[in-house]
């Protein structure tokens, strides 16, 4: 595992273009040694426009859609046409406007199809079993101001769980309090880790993600690791680093 490297950029708009550039670069390299990549896709703010940069940009690029595999880092648990899934906003922006495969779109199981959180966890982790070893070419995650990544909470017993893939979230700090998340094991079992944070609410986090010392517990972004880590990021959000 390398240590995480740092790119900057001037502002959020030259920050998508470049994520949404590279995301389409390494799918097509994939494609091209025979692969159907598994990406990781992720929610909030900084996602959303990405999706629709990538939807935007999909006409002019050779990606054969219906060979990516699309899968999310953290998933709220809420009915399925919920506003604050994270799979809708990724539907709604990008997904719904290339022609994936829909048999590819491994989505985390809703409250109105499983009856628990742990229920989903489990299901879950089982479909990503199922397709192997590495899980991610990339997995893309945001980061939160208190410096969350995926549903992993700051001082939450979510952050200890082992041998799993996916866990349960409970009490979620930040709403809605149901959740399913990746666990560090399985996002360690990446072969790219993109954290993408735009804007100065997140740079004391950033910061601290990237900091020489500091802990986990504090800031669960430290605790990924993928064979690659990248910090995508713009000035405003790089703005505490040393
Ligand atoms: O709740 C979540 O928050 C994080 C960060 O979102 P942001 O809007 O503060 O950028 C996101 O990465 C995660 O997928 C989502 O469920």
């Amino acid at each position: 595992m390398n240590a995480p490297e740092v790119r900057r950029h001037d502002d959020a708009d030259v920050l998508v273009g470049d994520v949404a550039s590279a995301l389409l670069d390494r799918i097509e390299a994939a494609q091209a040694r025979g692969e159907t990549p598994d990406i990781g896709l992720t929610g909030g703010s900084i996602a959303e426009e990405l999706h629709r940069e990538l939807a935007r940009r999909a006409v002019d690029s050779s990606v054969d859609w219906s060979r990516v595999r699309f899968w999310w880092g953290d998933e709220r648990f809420v009915p399925a046409d919920s506003p604050d899934r994270n799979a809708g906003q990724a539907r709604a922006a990008l997904l719904d406007h290339v022609s994936v495969d829909p048999a590819n779109v491994h989505e985390v199981p809703a409250s109105d199809q499983v009856a628990t959180a742990e229920d989903a966890a489990k299901a879950y982790s089982t479909a990503l079993r199922e397709h192997g070893a590495g899980f991610f070419e990339v997995l893309m995650l945001g980061i939160g101001p208190d410096g969350h990544c995926a549903s992993l909470f700051p001082d939450h017993p979510a952050l200890d769980a082992r041998d799993a893939i996916a866990v349960a979230v409970h009490d979620s700090p930040k709403p809605p309090p149901d959740r399913v998340s990746l666990t560090f094991e399985a996002m360690e079992r990446c072969r790219a880790v993109w954290f993408i944070a735009s804007g100065e609410g997140k740079a004391e986090a950033v910061a601290r993600a990237l900091a020489d010392d500091g802990s986990v517990a504090e800031t669960p972004a430290r605790g990924v690791r993928g064979d690659e880590t990248v910090w995508w990021l713009d000035e405003a959000a790089a703005s505490a680093l040393p």
